[in-house]
C-alpha cells in the first residue's frame, strides 16, 4: 500500500524545492502562495532550531526539542529527517498527508540530504534545485537577511558548497534554477509547475 495519495488517484504531484540556505526558496514559495490561492499547500517541517522573529509555530515549522523529534522519528512518523547546520529538520508523514488531503500541490522545502531520502520513497515529487548565482552573492543575501550568527552563517556557507557540488549529480533534479533575477527565476519555476497547477485548478472546478 502506498503511504501517500497514489499516482493512480491522479492528484497533483508534490514539489520539492531544495538548494543552499539563502538561495531564495522561501521567497519563491511565498510568491506561489500569493499568486495561486488555495492551489499550493506547504509541508510544515519539524525543526529543533530556535524560531526566528516573525516565524509562527505550526505554520513555518513545528518547533520541537531534540528529544521530542527523536521520539517521533523512532515512532516511524517521519518520511525523512536530517541534521543541518547543528539542528534537526524533518518531514512528517502527517505534514504531507494534511496537504494532499486538500488536493493541493504539496511543497516541501528541504535540504539535499532530504532530497536523497525522499528519492527512496513513493512520494514521486518534482525535484527543483534553487541555486544562487555565486557563493559571494549567497553570503551577502544571508548577511542581509540578518537571521544568522557568524558561526551559523559559516556553517551554512560550508553546507552550501557541499550542496552545489552534490547537486551536479545527473538526474538528481528535474530543474535547476539559478536565482539571480527573482522574476526570471519565478517564471522558470511557474513554467515547470504549469501542468500540476492546471491539474489542481481543474480539480477545484469539478
Ligand atoms: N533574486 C534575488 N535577488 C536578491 N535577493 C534575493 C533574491 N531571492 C531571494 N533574495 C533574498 O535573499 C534572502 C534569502 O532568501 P530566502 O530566505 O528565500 O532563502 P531560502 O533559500 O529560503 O533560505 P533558507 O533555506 O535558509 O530558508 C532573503 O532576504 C531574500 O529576500
Ligand atoms: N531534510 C530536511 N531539510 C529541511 C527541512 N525543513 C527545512 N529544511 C532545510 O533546512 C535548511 C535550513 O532551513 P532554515 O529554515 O533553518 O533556514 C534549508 O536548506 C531547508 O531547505 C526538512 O523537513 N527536512
Amino acid at each position: 500500500m502506498c503511504l501517500f495519495v497514489c499516482v493512480a488517484m491522479q492528484g497533483p504531484r508534490p514539489v520539492v524545492l531544495s538548494g543552499p540556505s539563502g538561495a531564495g526558496k522561501s521567497t519563491l514559495i511565498k510568491k506561489l502562495f500569493k499568486d495561486y490561492e488555495n492551489i499550493f499547500g506547504f509541508s510544515v517541517s519539524h525543526t529543533t532550531r530556535q524560531p526566528r522573529a516573525g516565524e509562527v509555530n505550526g505554520k513555518d515549522y513545528h518547533f520541537v526539542t531534540r528529544e521530542e523529534m527523536k521520539k517521533e522519528i523512532d515512532a516511524g512518523e517521519f518520511i525523512e529527517h536530517a541534521e543541518f547546520s547543528g539542528n534537526m529538520y524533518g518531514t512528517s508523514k502527517g505534514a504531507v498527508q494534511a496537504v494532499q488531503a486538500k488536493n493541493q500541490i504539496c511543497i516541501l522545502d528541504i535540504d539535499i540530504q532530504g532530497v536523497k531520502n525522499i528519492k527512496k520513497t513513493d512520494l514521486n515529487p518534482i525535484y527543483i534545485s534553487v541555486q544562487p548565482p555565486s557563493i559571494d552573492v549567497l553570503e551577502k543575501r544571508l548577511r542581509d537577511r540578518q537571521t544568522e550568527t557568524e558561526e551559523s552563517l559559516q556553517k551554512r556557507l560550508t553546507a552550501a558548497r557541499v550542496d552545489l557540488e552534490l547537486s551536479k549529480e545527473p538526474g538528481l533534479f528535474d530543474l535547476v534554477i539559478i536565482n539571480d533575477d527573482l522574476e526570471k527565476a519565478y517564471s522558470e519555476l511557474k513554467e515547470q509547475l504549469l501542468k500540476e497547477i492546471q491539474k489542481a485548478q481543474e480539480s477545484r472546478k469539478s
